[in-house]
């Protein structure tokens, strides 16, 4: 029988006798310690990696398989380069070469397309987490390769992989649409929020201050940052220091990160505050695209209202013109100021409202809905819950007007249309009162 036999399972109660053993037994329990001191310690490194979220459109729940490719990376040889660097050509006269973070998301699959079509060269990257279906990413992503963009399958905290493709293609511009996105699930899983809207971010531009040369970037801030400002419409220079959600803490520390790295290394930066977009293509966990689920389900919808029975409203935009703004942005955007991590000069940074300057009670959300489906909604209105939400948004649009000539064209009916007609042949009628 070993000495350490004797050892109480308690520690703290066991007095070691001073036994000729006595100088062994402690060496042998400090190399026990140390081992199990170790092997936790490795076990929770692991843990970080293989439970933490992953980054790019939005993040899973813990269970995510798509999380696994962080361990073991399933990017590089000579096709996949090949593949890289015929997406990103330049195919138009004066064209850009663009990174699209988060290409299979609802943006993202846009922007993409609208600039591929008009000749730029465009890469993507998306992590596939199963935030929401990762079928409906892997459809946007079979429709983006059919028009010639590759959808590289990357974490943007893989600071290698992002390496990999600066050295492949020296990128002019980068869309940087990867998030985790979603007022409401900032409660459930806080972590998947600071994982990519703030390390993820930072891992792109520590990569993009880097680049030679350093590529001007566009990305998608939101408009919770104006979180309880009460001043309507919103403008850029109102207040944005009192979030209501952690969504909206990240984006406002995106922000912040933004105009760090635009001071120190010289990078162009333009953040763009996007109000509550909709469309075909869409995000199934944002409230116009259950609400049409749910209502042709015959499932009851919850309706959220301020106190006082006050009126919940959205300046709801319609993803064609959140693609004119992005692109907009993106023609107006300087080039970045720094070569080799070192700044030369100032840099443009700029932060814009992207929304339509109308905004609609979400009971009117319901009843164009239920004249688009032809189905009455069973309507379940309720207090506002304290999970984030905020009762009001409101874009002041002048500055990208300005800038940029940004003016939306499409009202909530117009693009609800729109959205069920795509939402009907997606899914198909079966189908989609089946899910
Ligand atoms: O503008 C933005 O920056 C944000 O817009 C949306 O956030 P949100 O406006 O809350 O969009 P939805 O979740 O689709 O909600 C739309 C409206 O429906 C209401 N709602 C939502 C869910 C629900 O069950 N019932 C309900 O009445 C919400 O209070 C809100 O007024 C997106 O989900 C965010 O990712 C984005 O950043």
């Amino acid at each position: 029988m070993s000495h350490l036999d004797h050892t109480p399972s308690t520690p703290g109660k066991f007095k070691i006798d001073k036994s000729p053993y006595y100088s062994r037994t402690r060496w042998h329990s400090s190399v026990a310690k140390l081992t199990l001191w170790s092997s936790l310690f490795v076990a929770l490194i692991f843990l970080f990696f293989y439970r933490s979220p992953s980054s790019s459109s939005n993040n899973p729940p813990s269970s995510d398989p798509s999380r696994r490719y962080l361990a073991s990376a399933n990017w590089g040889g000579a096709a996949w380069e090949k593949r890289v660097r015929t997406s990103a050509r330049i195919r138009s006269r004066n064209g850009f070469s663009v990174l699209v973070t988060g290409a299979a998301g609802f943006v993202g699959t846009h922007v993409s397309s609208a600039l591929k079509r008009r000749g730029d060269g465009v890469l993507g990257i998306d992590n596939f987490n199963d935030y929401y279906d990762p079928t409906l990413k892997r459809a946007r992503q079979a429709l983006l390769e059919r028009s010639g963009v590759f959808i590289v399958e990357g974490d943007i905290n893989d600071v290698a992989l992002l390496k990999k493709l600066f050295d492949i293609v020296p990128f002019t511009h980068v869309m940087h649409l990867a998030a985790q996105a979603g007022v409401r699930y900032a409660m459930q899983n806080p972590g998947s929020y600071v994982h990519s809207n703030i390390a993820g971010f930072v891992s792109l531009l520590e990569v993009c201050k880097d680049a030679n040369p350093q590529p001007a970037i566009v990305w998608a801030s939101s408009s919770s940052v104006y979180g309880l400002n009460t001043k309507v419409p919103f403008s850029e220079k109102d207040r944005t220091d009192q979030p209501a959600s952690l969504y909206a803490a990240t984006k406002k520390a995106g922000e912040e990160i933004a105009h760090t790295y635009n001071h120190i290394y010289g990078l162009s930066l333009t953040g763009l505050r996007f109000f509550t977009v909709f469309g075909p293509w869409g995000r199934p966990d944002m409230a116009y695209f259950f609400f049409t689920k749910d209502i042709l389900k015959g499932k009851s919808i919850p309706i959220f209202e301020a106190a006082n029975h006050g009126t919940v409203a959205r300046d709801f935009t319609y993803i064609d013109d959140i693609v004119k703004g992005c692109l907009g942005s993106l023609d107006t955007a300087e080039k970045s100021t720094g070569s080799g991590g070192k700044k030369k000069g100032p840099a443009q940074l700029r932060v814009f409202n992207l929304g339509n300057t109308s905004p609609v009670p979400v009971t009117d959300l319901v009843s164009i809905l239920e004249r688009l489906l032809k189905v009455k909604a069973k309507r379940n209105v309720m207090k506002l819950p304290r999970n984030g939400d905020v009762p009001y948004t409101h874009a002041n649009i002048s500055y990208a007007q300005k800038e940029f000539g940004y003016k939306p064209t499409t009202d909530l009916q117009t693009g609800l249309k729109k959205f069920v007609r795509w939402y009907l042949s997606y899914y198909g009628d079966k189908k989609a009162v089946a899910r």
